[in-house]
């Protein structure tokens, strides 16, 4: 039977029934039994199904705002679900396979088996509230990471127990070492055949270069695992599960020493009591530093081991109050919090999911939206349940919230109470910072850091069905890419046609499944094309004249430009180009000519001289620039582009092509078929890695290569490799490669 997650509405109580040794526990179409033999067991489900609107709300050292991260498929959504039903807001156990879980509520979610957007859930475990993100593990929703990573205070990184460290786990630990929020490892699936402690551990120090502090040893191993010894208070957990219909909830837990003589035993206890209090104290201590990580076993699919975890996260991940937030300080108790997501809701609008930093959120008010200097009306606080929320009155610091009725919020936009309180804020960091103000730093000071958008490495026309339908697309896109920064969508000058530039294929993909399903528009997408880059190879000075009359004016300008390469072909940023003047030049020069001549050499980068991609790269300095009376700026403009069309050319042309770096996991006997493959796709192998039966081969491959490549490989292997593909570095092509992509541009080939 399938079975369906339903939130607390209209819930009727379980009942629960306890004679002959036997338990009962009902609850609609489900019942599950225990026995009980002498022994305490432990269930933390409660009678009721809670509602949301029951999560307590209790003193700021009482919240956790934790991320679940990690690679794809290692257990982030069947965890989370866990922690939901132990926790007691749900009635069933949802199952990512089945399509039923509460976090992946969005179709191709639930399609696919696999998180795209990341879910906020609040919840809460003995007397503590959990506001919980579920992110995607995919390498192409890193952005959802990211955004989630800035506003947390913890996170909880989830591992394959059989897989230790893969490539996107990599990517995430370092983004929550960016961000500095401390962690806790959770090995997941230790019911698998190939589970190993010993592997995982050595992973993580070898390949995170992080300290774990192993707080548990599991008991048995694959099919045998049975539960966890917990090393710091000496107990032993052993769920009684034996087939998956059982859920896990009941589990009991012995003393491993038994003394006959009360008092002695009650000595020891104390004393035990207050070294374990020590003990805890500093594991806290260690992950709050970020100087080690606690780690955890279990099986979340299994329902093993998902209670601690709990108990971890409230012991050991930091309040908000724990955290340093340098920029919010100056708002004392006024109101300051971040916009780290936007969704579109039909009925609602945009809602705005924020973190309160300090002072207190109330519906039906006005904010200031510092970044855009203007002041909305939020009308309805809602707490997120996934894809319910419930309304609120108000919410404090430290919290995560969804504001109804903030049109112009994006993501990244700092929102305070009102101009008042921004600069008084401002006026107290000055006195702070008396001496050491930056240039124009004191409203930019105010702003809390927003996100980085990596760069898009895929692009794509889009077309809708019939011109009738170009402004609902356009519409419909305005709105994905409040969603998402990730996406961007220009207009092709020369065509005319309308641009998606995304992360990856299933990025564009999903993008056009929603355009269809939400927006209810059947679009057409042209070939996914590599979004390349241009640069030049050498330095180069040229000088042009603009002789024009137009009407009765005439129109006259020289100017000389010097174009010089400043590649980093060290990192997989592309550095972006640089304007600079002759110093005399520089003092002639009025502000809005200044401005004319930059319009001019801005607009030249964009399109380059080869085949019209975007420069990088590229150093240009205004050697001179002489007008004769009446020219317009316009046309200083229109001279300053062609000269600098001019250098790009005679400075000879390279194509910059996205290279992307490759894990891919296959069995021994394809590893032969997936190396020939990859000869085949100019791919570039680093190393091949063994673990337990399966090859681990990290390669780099040009993206131009890899298209289709999860079809290719599944062809391959018959179904049995997996891979994760991130951007590398951006690449010189070699002359060869560079004239056959030339010549295939101009339809030669
Ligand atoms: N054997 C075993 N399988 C598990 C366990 N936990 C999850 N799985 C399975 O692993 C697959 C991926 O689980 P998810 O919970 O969707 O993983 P995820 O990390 O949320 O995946 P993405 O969000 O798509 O990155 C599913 O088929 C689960 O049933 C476990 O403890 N043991």
């Amino acid at each position: 039977m399938r079975l369906r997650t339903v939130l607390g509405i209209g819930i009727g109580k379980f009942s629960v029934l306890v004679g002959g040794g036997k338990g009962l526990l009902k609850n609609g179409p489900q019942t599950c039994r225990w026995r009980l033999q002498g022994r305490r067991q432990y269930s933390f489900l409660p009678d009721d199904v809670k509602s949301p609107r029951a999560v307590v709300n209790p003193d700021i050292s009482k919240i956790r705002n934790i991320g679940i991260m990690a690679h794809i498929d290692a257990g982030k959504t069947t965890t989370t679900e866990r922690m939901l039903y132990y926790s007691g807001y749900t009635r069933a156990l949802g199952d990512v396979d089945d399509g039923d879980t509460v976090t992946d509520f969005m179709v191709q979610e639930r399609e696919r088996g696999i998180t795209i957007q990341s879910a906020a859930v609040t919840f809460d475990w003995k007397k503590h509230r959990i506001n919980l993100i579920d992110t995607p593990g995919h390498v192409d929703f890193t952005l959802e990471v990211e955004r989630a990573l800035r506003v947390l205070d913890g996170a909880v990184a989830v591992f394959d127990a059989s897989a230790g460290v893969e490539a996107q786990t990599l990517t995430v630990w370092r983004q929550a070492e960016k961000h500095h929020v401390p962690c806790i490892c959770f090995l997941n699936k230790m019911d698998k055949p190939g589970a190993s402690l010993h592997f995982s551990i050595e992973s993580i120090k070898k390949k995170l270069k992080a300290n774990p502090v192993l707080l548990q040893i599991p008991i048995g191993s694959g099919k045998s695992f049975t539960g966890l010894i917990d090393l710091i208070t000496n107990q032993q957990m052993t769920w009684r599960v034996k087939s998956r219909a059982e859920d896990g909830r009941v589990f009991e837990t012995k003393s491993l020493s038994q003394s006959d003589d009360p008092e002695l035993l009650q000595d020891a206890m104390e004393a035990r009591a207050a070294l374990i209090e020590q003990l805890q104290e500093a594991v806290r201590r260690v992950t709050l530093a970020r100087k080690g990580v606690p780690v955890l076993c279990g099986s979340s699919l299994r329902n093993k081991g998902v209670q601690p975890l709990l108990d971890a996260i409230t012991a050991y991940l930091p309040a908000p109050n724990e955290r340093h937030h340098d920029l919010v300080r100056w708002y004392q108790d006024d109101l300051c919090a971040l916009a780290f997501k936007v969704v579109h809701d039909k009925q609602r609008g945009p809602l705005v999911f924020v973190r309160i930093y300090s002072g207190t959120m109330k519906p039906q008010s006005a904010v200031l939206n510092i970044n855009r200097n203007n002041t909305e009306r939020m009308s309805r606080l809602l707490l997120p349940f996934a894809d319910q929320h419930v309304e609120i009155p108000s919410l404090t610091a430290g919290n995560i919230a969804l504001c109804v009725g903030l049109k112009q919020t994006v993501t990244g936009d700092t929102i305070v109470s009102s101009k008042a309180s921004a600069v008084a804020a401002v006026r107290r960091a000055q006195k702070e910072k008396e001496g050491e103000r930056k240039r124009g730093g004191e409203q930019a000071s105010l702003v809390l850091a927003g996100v980085e958008v990596p760069e898009p490495v895929f692009f794509c026309s889009i077309e809708p069905p019939t011109m009738s339908r170009q402004a609902d697309l356009e519409n419909a896109l305005t709105c994905l890419q409040r969603e998402d920064p990730s996406l961007k969508v220009r207009v092709d000058s020369d065509s005319g046609q309308t641009i998606l530039c995304g992360m990856g294929e299933l990025h564009i993909e999903i993008l056009h499944d929603r355009i269809r399903r939400e927006y209810g528009i059947e679009t057409h997408l042209g070939p996914l094309q590599v979004a390349y880059r241009e640069t030049i190879l050498q330095s180069m000075a040229t000088t042009d004249t603009l002789d024009r009359t137009v009407g009765e004016r005439r129109h006259m300008v020289t100017v000389s430009v010097a174009v010089c390469p400043i590649m980093d072909s060290s990192s997989s940023s592309l550095t972006s180009c640089e304007i600079t003047y002759d110093e005399e030049v520089e003092e002639q020069l009025s502000p809005d000519v200044r401005d004319a001549v930059e319009n001019g050499v801005n607009s030249s980068y964009l399109q380059g001289p080869l085949l019209g991609y975007p420069v990088q790269g590229v150093s240009t300095m205004i050697q001179s620039v002489s007008m004769e009376p009446g020219t317009s700026l316009a046309m200083l403009s229109a001279c300053v582009s062609r000269c600098m069309l001019k250098a790009l050319r005679q400075a000879g042309g390279q194509v910059l092509e996205p290279v992307m770096s490759l894990e891919v996991t296959v069995g021994e006997e394809h590893l032969s078929s997936v190396l020939g493959d990859l000869a085949q796709r100019r791919g570039a192998i680093r190393d091949i890695q063994s673990r337990h039966d399966s090859k681990v081969l990290l390669a780099t491959a040009p993206l131009a290569e890899m298209m289709g490549y999860s079809t290719a490989l599944r062809t391959l292997t018959s179904g049995n490799a997996t891979f994760s593909l991130q951007l590398d570095i951006y690449e010189a092509m070699n002359p060869q490669h560079q004239n056959a992509l030339l010549n295939k541009m101009a339809g030669l080939a």
